[in-house]
């Protein structure tokens, strides 16, 4: 097998451990039949009489299939906001355990095309919102939630129009907002974010399964935390639109709801009817793709689960790390090459902040490994992009072509390379199948994409000033550095793969 095709099977390995399914299996057990108890990671909430479900996330359609085969007849009715498509998707993938059964109880919207709210979720959240409201004291109300739940619930506080949050979201966004920056804002512009849903659903109790997709599981900004009590204020908000230059270009009616938003955010007494349960992570897949590259054989390394920052940044980390991998391989781990090599490292891993990220071990870990295997390195997260141009496409594919630059420009900068010694692959991919608004899920590049993309008359760097990465991968060869797998059905984050092998002994 190709460095491709393994970079492939770990990519689609980890999707199939991620499942929600599964890990909503073993977090949820349903429990006696003339008392009911519905039992979360240890804790049991006794099912007093009615249990309703809501969800709203890119990988709820299989937590509420696998949900409502536990519930069984104790459920009385569900709501669940799912992307557009996925139904569809994951039919035509055979995915038949994450679809609801023909008479299932749980009615599903379809909506959020591209990760952006719309009329469509507008409806949805409306549905859940009413569902809340009715709850009594007697009532349950399971909350599904993942990534993808932000665009899925919308609720813009009137006057706001769901037109101007829209815009105002996908501002920030292009202009690099990390996603906390990004739902600190939606909390304080909607209705049912930042803890509001739990508040409408008192006195139910609320148990809420939470699938994380972002660094370091902050519950309060996972799908900007609608059943979680937030330690945010209006303060916070107008903090980041004046970080990014909107405070000045705002619509009257956000004015407007800015001016009247209480100082304080809602006291963590008020969430006493809550509980909420992470089920999963991408620490998880990470596991898995380790434990599956060491089965192919390599030496396999986790760098991190929490990879962020500005895209370009993280490229040139990759880069880097490809060198020194590179120069272990030849058996130059040792030298003053590989001593800069490891200052840059360190110097850039300091300016970028990865939260939990001790370098300094992993690269004792990898000097550890010896040159006679080839090595894997995986690491997960989420980098940001800061949109210059109108070009289609993802951080993924974004961050690829970048590292393919980036291990051109090194190979071509230093006769005798290590780079030249070795074959190298590397895949960036979003485990929800969908990066930014195009059909792939990321891609693969390699030190001798540039040149190869130059014969087709390709100019990688011009694709990359106008963030244009997907139109640059489809036209490439085909599309075949492409990744391409159609929306998944989960979604924890992204995930970095780097393969090496030696192809000449020094
Ligand atoms: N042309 C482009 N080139 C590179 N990145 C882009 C481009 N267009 C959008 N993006 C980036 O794609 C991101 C949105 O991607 P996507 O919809 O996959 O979000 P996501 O973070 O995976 O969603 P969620 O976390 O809600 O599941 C934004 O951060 C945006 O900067
Ligand atoms: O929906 C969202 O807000 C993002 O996916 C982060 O959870």
């Amino acid at each position: 097998m190709s460095l491709r095709e393994h970079a492939l099977s770990l990519f689609r390995s980890v999707v199939g451990t991620v499942r929600p399914a599964p890990m909503l299996k073993r977090a949820v057990k349903l429990q006696g039949d003339g008392c009911p108890q519905l039992l979360v990671k240890g804790q049991a909430f006794p099912v007093k009489r009615d249990l309703y479900l809501v969800g709203f996330g890119k990988a709820v359609l299989g937590m509420a299939a696998a949900a409502e085969e536990i519930l069984g007849d104790h459920l009385i009715r569900g709501i669940i906001n799912v992307p557009l498509g996925i139904q569809e998707s994951l039919q035509r993938a055979g995915m038949q355990e994450m679809l609801l059964k023909p008479h299932s109880k749980i009615q599903v919207i379809e909506g959020a095309k591209n990760n952006l709210p719309d009329p469509e979720a507008l409806k949805g959240a409306v549905a859940i919102q009413e569902l809340a409201e009715g709850l009594t004291a007697d009532d349950l109300l399971l909350v599904l939630i993942s990534g993808g739940g932000s665009a899925l619930l919308p609720a813009p506080i009137p006057p706001i129009l769901l037109k101007e949050k829209e815009k105002l979201t996908k501002m920030l966004a292009s202009r690099g907002a990390a996603i906390q920056e990004l739902n600190i804002v939606r909390k304080t512009l909607s209705l049912l974010k930042g803890g509001g849903l739990a508040q409408l659903a008192y006195p139910a109790q609320v148990v809420s399964l939470i699938l994380s997709d972002v660094i370091g599981d902050p519950l309060d900004i996972i799908a900007s935390g609608p059943t979680v009590a937030s330690s945010h204020s209006v303060q916070d908000c107008l903090q980041i639109l004046t970080k990014y230059n909107l405070l000045h270009n705002l619509p009257k009616s956000v004015e407007t709801v800015l001016s009247s938003s209480p100082t304080k955010p809602t006291a963590p007494e008020d969430y006493s009817h809550v509980c909420n349960v992470i089920i999963g992570s991408n620490t998880l897949a990470l596991d898995e793709a380790k434990r599956q590259a060491e089965d192919l054989g390599y030496a396999t390394l986790i760098l991190s689960t929490a990879i962020c920052g500005e895209v370009g940044r993280v490229a040139t980390l990759y880069c880097q790390l490809v060198q020194l991998v590179c120069l272990g391989l030849a058996s130059l781990g040792e030298g003053p090459r590989s001593e800069e090599v490891r200052g840059n490292l360190l110097q850039l891993v300091a300016e970028l902040e990865i939260p939990g990220l001790n370098l300094a071990n992993f690269l004792q870990a990898l000097q550890g490994l010896g040159p006679e295997r080839p090595v894997c390195i995986l690491a997960g997260g989420e980098t940001t992009v800061q949109l210059q141009g109108t070009g289609k496409g993802g951080r993924n594919q974004e961050l690829a072509l970048r590292v393919g630059l980036g291990l051109h420009r090194a190979r071509a900068m230093e006769t005798g390379s290590p780079l030249g010694r070795c074959e190298i692959v590397f895949l960036s991919g979003g485990t929800d199948g969908q990066d930014g608004p195009t059909e792939a899920a990321g891609a693969f590049c390699s030190p001798e994409l540039v040149e190869a993309a130059l014969q087709e008359g390709l100019d990688v760097e011009a694709f990359l000033s106008n963030n244009d990465s997907y139109t640059f991968f489809s036209q490439f060869q085909g599309g075949h550095h492409l990744l391409v797998t159609g929306l998944t059905g989960t979604n924890v984050m992204d995930i970095q793969a780097i393969l090496v092998r030696a192809t000449e002994r020094s």
